[in-house]
């Protein structure tokens, strides 16, 4: 009989236990690997130890998809999107039936992966969204990553509100319509968020995804998991300025009324190339509505 006994986690040879916790904790928090990987080679340990960390192959061992990558940007191209929403574009590249309208495809990019679409909301739709919102609306706030909790920042001069998921007949119509359009669970969905721009407000170029080494992190993405992907649906249009940029694809979305804008991320690394801002609304005011999506359940 053997008198061994094993614990539950063992720490592979030339790890820390330390590091190994670091390292379930980061996972459970649903960073990704390849994430990881590149945090423990920029804190300094050997590529062999930390592949066997996070019980990945040697490399040249097994064509991995992330073996040969040395650059994030090598990782994206290398590694498919997946586990992420995304429109069904194979059958009719221009329209998608969702559900109760059939809303537009403008214009799509794969990397970042962005898609404009025309027509989701109606005029009346829009009109709605406001004056519902409109009275509950107060100076934006942005979750701290560094305490999980929300905080006022500078970064963003808009005013806001958030709708309960499902709040009402008109909000749980629209949840209903972008879940169809975007293949992605209602639940999965956080409450709507309304925001409103003023002339010289401005939501400075950011990543939705909550950062993977902050330490508010873990706390956040109990509730659902990472954001995966943002809905920024246009319920007016500013008389100047007030788009929607990507600094890093060199694209920006001019807001129409009753279009949006939609944008996936399939891990939180700006190799998703997903860094956006709002611009500085120049001329009239801005309105718009945000739906993002989690990896999982967010309740
Ligand atoms: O105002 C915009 O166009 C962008 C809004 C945004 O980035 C967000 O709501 O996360
Ligand atoms: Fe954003």
């Amino acid at each position: 009989m053997s008198t061994s006994t094993q614990d539950e986690f063992v720490t592979p040879p030339g790890l820390t236990p330390e590091l190994m916790q670091w390292v379930r904790t980061q996972s459970a928090a649903g960073v990704p690997l390849p994430s990881l990987l590149q945090s423990m080679r920029k804190a300094g340990w050997a590529e062999h130890l930390a592949r066997r960390a996070l019980t990945l192959p040697e490399e040249g061992e097994l064509p991995f998809p992330f073996v040969a990558a040395t650059t994030s940007s090598e990782l994206q191209i290398q590694t498919p999107a997946s586990g992420v929403p995304e429109p069904d574009l194979k059958t009719d590249p221009c329209c998608i039936h969702a559900g109760d309208r059939e809303v537009h495809v403008l214009t799509s990019m794969r990397h970042p992966r962005v898609v404009v679409f025309g027509n989701l909301l109606s005029n009346e739709e829009c009109e709605a969204i406001i004056a519902e919102a409109r009275p509950r609306m107060q100076r934006s706030l942005t979750v701290d990553n560094q305490s999980g909790g929300e905080s006022i920042n500078d970064d963003r001069t808009s005013n806001g509100m958030f709708f309960q998921r499902g709040e009402n007949e008109l909000i749980r119509r629209i949840e209903e319509r972008i879940a169809r359009l975007l293949n992605w669970p209602l639940e999965n969905g956080e409450g709507l968020q309304v925001l409103h721009y003023r002339p010289g407000a401005e939501y400075k170029p950011h990543y939705d995804y909550f950062a993977p080494n902050e330490p508010g992190t873990p706390t956040i993405v109990k509730r659902g998991g990472q954001r995966v992907g943002t809905l920024v649906m246009y319920l007016n249009e500013p008389t100047r300025g007030g788009g929607t940029t990507f600094p890093d694809a060199g694209l920006q979305v001019v807001p129409r009324r009753g279009n949006a804008v939609f944008f996936s991320y399939d891990r939180p690394d700006p190799s998703t190339k997903t860094l956006h801002g709002g611009a500085p609304v120049l001329e009239g005011e801005k309105w718009i509505a945000t739906k993002w999506l989690r990896e999982r359940e967010f309740k």
